[in-house]
């Protein structure tokens, strides 16, 4: 099935996102509170708008339980992953409001957002938007998966329960998603399928550079801004 290929091919990459600098500072709790502020700022973003992606697929789908699956995530997302940002604000012993206030989509959120609502935007078949949005459930899966196999945290330790909300709460957003991309091949020419793999491919690299992004705080640089 395309999606056992999507996820051995992609082993490899996550592995590289496990060892960068943002999930190790993470894994040894000793990461840049500025870092983890400039991520959550990003990650609010980029929550609310995966779940309007959701509000848009779900007028392209017969399927009432893909919808009942989109609703769903929608409540999960408005939330914003409630659980998993607290646990990053508790660590900064900031409050969330005062974090994610004046966030924007910096270039490397950016270019992620803006991969996703391309295919939501130009394609009818959803499974084209899914295969770019199934990463972002997925990694984080396998992130804490690995953390916490490769570790021994601390019950105090101040992301531990980041790792454990990743490794434990995900697995039915994954198993819809793979299931939908997994049914849109059978009835796909490999031309079609091809896009979908690059989509998929392309979203795991975008969530490698969004981490970075939070490690080096990276923002636009200004030029072109007031004109
Ligand atoms: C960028 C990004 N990818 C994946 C997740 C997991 O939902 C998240 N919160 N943010």
């Amino acid at each position: 099935m395309l999606s056992e290929i999507l996820k051995k091919e992609t082993e490899p990459m996550i592995e590289a996102i496990y060892t960068d600098a943002f999930i190790q500072g993470l894994v040894h709790g000793d990461i840049d509170d500025d870092a983890v502020m400039h991520y959550l700022r990003a990650d609010a973003l980029y929550l609310e708008e995966f779940a309007k992606l959701y509000a848009m697929l779900m007028s392209k789908t017969d399927s009432k339980e893909t919808v009942r699956f989109m609703m769903g995530q929608m409540t999960f997302l408005l939330d914003g992953e409630s659980e998993a940002h607290a646990v990053l604000a508790r660590a900064v012993n900031r409050p969330y409001e005062d974090i994610i206030e004046n966030g924007e989509w910096y270039p490397s959120a950016d270019h992620y957002i803006k991969h996703m609502y391309f295919n939501a935007c130009t394609r009818e078949d959803i499974a084209y938007a899914i295969s770019a949005m199934a990463p972002c459930p997925y990694v984080y899966r396998r992130l804490g998966q690995m953390a916490m196999e490769r570790n021994t945290f601390a019950a105090d330790h101040p992301y531990r329960k980041w790792f454990e909300f990743y490794a434990n709460d995900m697995n039915d957003t994954v198993d819809v998603m793979f299931s939908i991309i997994d049914d849109a091949v059978m009835h796909m020419a490999e031309k079609e399928v091809d896009v979908l793999k690059k989509n998929y491919v392309e979203s795991t690299e975008h969530e490698r550079r969004f981490f970075n992004m939070a490690a080096t705080k990276e923002r636009w640089d200004g030029v072109g801004i007031n004109v």
